[in-house]
């Protein structure tokens, strides 16, 4: 049976080790997380990013507006916390409602504050090797795959699916100087996604799509990562990955505890690290 990667388990040493940080350095960091509507996976995720918040000892405001919130009102709210000196770092939860366009939200984050790594100027510097925001949840697969010692460089990483979110920036930082992946990013509609991962090292799914990857995709032993979502009608979590790959891969992500987990431990970590930076630049 293939190693089962726990990103529960590295995100909570990954926790205890940014709890330790804030506390020897004495800095208080304050983000802010904007929710609109009452989507219940959304209310989930940023219910658990507060959790890890109060854990750490990061003040974290919980800025909700509602589902008739018209693109105007949001974009207030982000011209709000871009200019409140007391928020380091902020996110607005995707999706939004109908009608919002998501990619003007993005870029109307101030960037220095943009905790998800998503402004067009921090995926520029992403692509540059220019420093910037690193993007959360690519970030968070580049975590687990370093903290299982998955190879990465000279390797074939094939990645399925090329959004915004994840597969697209992804598929930039690990090509990037020294980590040296050859990268093959692959729309999930791609008529014969195995002729591509049957080659592959790694196959990353972020797709959503639910069982997209079967073992008869993947070569013996390769590594398999699973950050694509649905919920079944039961309401449970259904993976990218199907069940059977367990049998076949070397490595593979379990259905909860993987990706998810580390992209709020990465999301945290961007906010210390700009109040650590607002804080030597005070002192300097
Ligand atoms: N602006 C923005 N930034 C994001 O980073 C962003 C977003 N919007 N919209 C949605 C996606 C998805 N996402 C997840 C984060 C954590 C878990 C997570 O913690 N999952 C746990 C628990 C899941 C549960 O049971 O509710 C697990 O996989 O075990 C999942 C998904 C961040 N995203």
């Amino acid at each position: 049976m293939a190693v089962l990667l726990d990103g529960d388990a590295l995100a909570a040493r990954l926790r205890q080790e940014m709890a330790a940080r804030v506390a020897a350095s004495g800095i208080r960091p304050v983000m802010a997380t904007v929710l609109v509507g009452t989507d219940p996976a959304s209310e989930s995720y940023v219910a658990r990013k507060h959790q890890d918040c109060a854990e750490i000892g990061i003040e974290a405001l919980n800025i909700r507006l509602p589902e008739q919130a018209t693109p105007a009102d949001v974009l207030a709210e982000v011209a709000r916390l871009n200019a409140d000196l007391d928020v380091d770092g902020f996110f607005v939860q995707f999706p939004l409602p109908p009608g919002h366009d998501e990619q003007a939200v993005a870029a109307a984050i101030d960037p220095a504050k943009d905790i998800d790594g998503l402004h067009p100027e921090n995926l520029g510097r992403l692509i540059t090797g220019r420093g910037g925001i690193p993007p959360c949840t690519p970030m968070a697969v580049l975590a687990l795959l370093r903290g299982y010692g998955i190879a990465l460089a000279g390797q074939h990483v094939v990645i399925i699916g090329r959004g915004l979110l994840v597969g697209r920036p992804l598929a930039m930082l690990l090509s990037a100087p020294g980590i040296d992946a050859s990268v093959t990013l692959l729309h999930s509609k791609t008529p014969d996604l195995a002729t591509f991962t049957r080659s592959a090292d790694i196959v990353i799914a972020a797709a959503g799509h639910p069982a997209l990857v079967t073992a008869e995709m993947i070569r013996v032993g390769a590594t398999v990562v699973g950050v694509g979502i649905t919920y079944g009608d039961d309401g449970a979590m259904v993976s990218d990955i199907a069940a059977d790959v367990a049998g076949k891969a070397g490595a593979v992500t379990p259905p909860h505890g993987s990706v998810g987990p580390l992209t709020r431990a990465m999301l945290l970590q961007n906010v210390i690290n700009i109040a650590q930076q607002q804080a030597d630049h005070v002192s300097a």
